[in-house]
């Protein structure tokens, strides 16, 4: 088949490639020319594992193709995904700006029938506002086209995604167009040969179902903070606590770890989204306004503590940070815990030197301006003579490091744990003072 991705971001090149991977032809666009060259000259804007070998095998077969010109990607495809930002307006629901316009330049270019299929996160009755913007764009042309507006919203997670998008759990379709479900049917048969996971709906229900999930999940995370924040108090172990309740299949292992809070592109973003959209509508969603308040809190409890240590005023201190990107395997630094963490802690006064294994590129785009901050090349220089060392983002690399080493390094066996990545009875019985979440 062929098919045409509007935006060329994290869900929209993972998305056309993985459509590519499978037979499919590919054309993908974006408005950023500086993207678009990248990847037209073998690059990958974003760290995704997986991501740039399969996009590489996939642009060498033919399959798949990068563009700025919007008229070539419209004449494209018979489907058209839209896969651009959907960030928060200033009072906090979802900016459809980039959508509707994508929706019109399909509409100004297209000259038969096409699917328009929706895959960023957007509120409910935004695909009534795309076929408004599509037909009244018509109109203007005075043409008279056929063609569908589908709800698929995207269930990826970064640093995963290929893997998410290759073997879905499930794949929502809202559409009402018999055509148009038949080709999402067709198109989607790679990804589910031993069953059936395509969920059909109505578009209105597809598009709530995105936001569920995600607040469902930011739930759970906020959930669990609090009750970490509680068992600190208590004297419970929360590791210990979220064990013995992930058992319980009704409520299960996943999303159940507490940390410094959720960040990312979506989980805060779409939160507000459904918020404002209850609001709207007349519904105040207090559970889920109660999830964000808890949320930020829960971004500066790491800061809360080593104020306790050392008193709210940190000039002098210099600490060791690791980990920036909201969480492993991505560079994604969006509503990333750690720049709440960094702001605070240099707001008191303290240098902060920090360590990312991938995302310290994006990191100096996004904080590089503040002057307290510096970036080290590897994970042990900036723990030399530190006050203390910060865990913020749970990489790998960070699991089993040399104490010793550590120890040595810092000016005092001081760790703040923001992902509960250590045995506490071990690592204080090594002589270390170490503060965890919830524990
Ligand atoms: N990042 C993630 O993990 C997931 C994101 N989503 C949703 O998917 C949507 C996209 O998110 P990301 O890919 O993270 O955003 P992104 O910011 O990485 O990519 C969006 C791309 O769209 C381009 N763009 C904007 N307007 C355009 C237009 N009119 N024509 C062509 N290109 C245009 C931008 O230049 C940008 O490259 C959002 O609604 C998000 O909530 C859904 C699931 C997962
Ligand atoms: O709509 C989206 O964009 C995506 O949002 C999330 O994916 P993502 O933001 O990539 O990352 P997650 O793995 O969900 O983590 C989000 C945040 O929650 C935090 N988290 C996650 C799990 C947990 O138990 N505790 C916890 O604090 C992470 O550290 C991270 O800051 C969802 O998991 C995806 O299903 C969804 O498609």
């Amino acid at each position: 088949m062929k098919i045409t991705v509007i935006g060329s971001g994290y869900v929209g090149l993972v998305t056309g490639t993985c459509l590519a991977e499978v037979g499919n032809h590919v054309c993908c666009l974006d408005v950023d020319p500086a993207k678009i060259a990248m990847l037209q000259a073998g690059g990958i804007p974003i760290y995704e594992p997986g991501l740039d070998e399969m996009v590489r095998r996939n642009v060498a077969a033919g399959r798949l193709t990068f563009t700025t010109d919007v008229a070539e990607s419209v004449a494209f495809g018979e489907i058209q995904f839209i896969a651009v930002g959907t960030p928060p307006d200033e009072d906090g629901s979802a900016d459809l700006q980039y959508v509707l316009a994508a929706a019109r330049n399909i509409a100004r270019h297209m000259d038969g029938y096409k699917v328009v299929v929706d895959k960023s996160t957007v509120p409910v009755g935004t695909g009534d506002k795309v076929r408004a913007a599509i037909a009244e764009t018509l109109a203007e042309r005075g043409v008279e086209l056929p063609f569908a507006v589908v709800s698929n919203p995207e269930f990826l997670k970064e640093g995963a995604a290929i893997e998410d998008f290759m073997k879905p759990d499930r794949i929502v379709v809202g559409a009402d167009d018999a055509r148009a479900i038949e080709l999402m049917r067709r198109l989607y048969a790679p990804f589910q040969r031993n069953h059936e996971r395509i969920l059909c709906m109505d578009v209105r229900s597809a598009e709530l179902t995105k936001y569920a999930a995600n607040a469902m999940l930011a739930t759970r995370i906020s959930f669990m903070n609090e009750l970490a924040n509680l068992a600190e108090t208590l004297g419970a172990d929360i590791e210990l606590v979220r064990q013995g309740i992930g058992a319980d299949p009704r409520i299960g292992y996943h999303f159940l770890y507490p940390g410094v809070g959720y960040g990312g592109s979506c989980f805060p973003k779409d939160v507000k989204a459904l918020v404002a959209s209850g609001h709207e509508h007349g519904h105040e969603l207090k559970v889920l306004s109660a999830v964000e308040a808890a949320n930020d809190a829960q971004k500066l409890r790491l800061v809360d503590k080593v104020v306790r240590e050392f008193g709210a005023d940190l000039s002098g201190r210099r600490f060791a940070l690791w980990g920036l990107a909201f969480k492993p395997n991505t560079d994604d630094m969006r509503e990333a815990p750690s720049r709440v963490i960094v702001r605070e802690l240099t707001r008191r006064g303290a240098e902060v030197v920090a360590f990312d294994p991938v995302a310290t590129h994006e990191a100096r785009r996004v904080m590089g301006d503040n002057p307290r901050l510096t970036f080290a090349d590897d994970m042990m220089s900036p723990l030399e003579g530190a006050d203390a060392l910060l865990i913020v983002t749970e990489w790998k690399a960070f699991r089993s490091p040399d104490f010793d080493a550590v120890r040595a390094a810092l000016k005092q066996p001081l760790i703040f744990d923001g992902r509960n990545m250590y045995d506490p009875a071990w690592l204080r019985g090594i002589g270390f003072a170490y503060h965890a979440i919830g524990r």
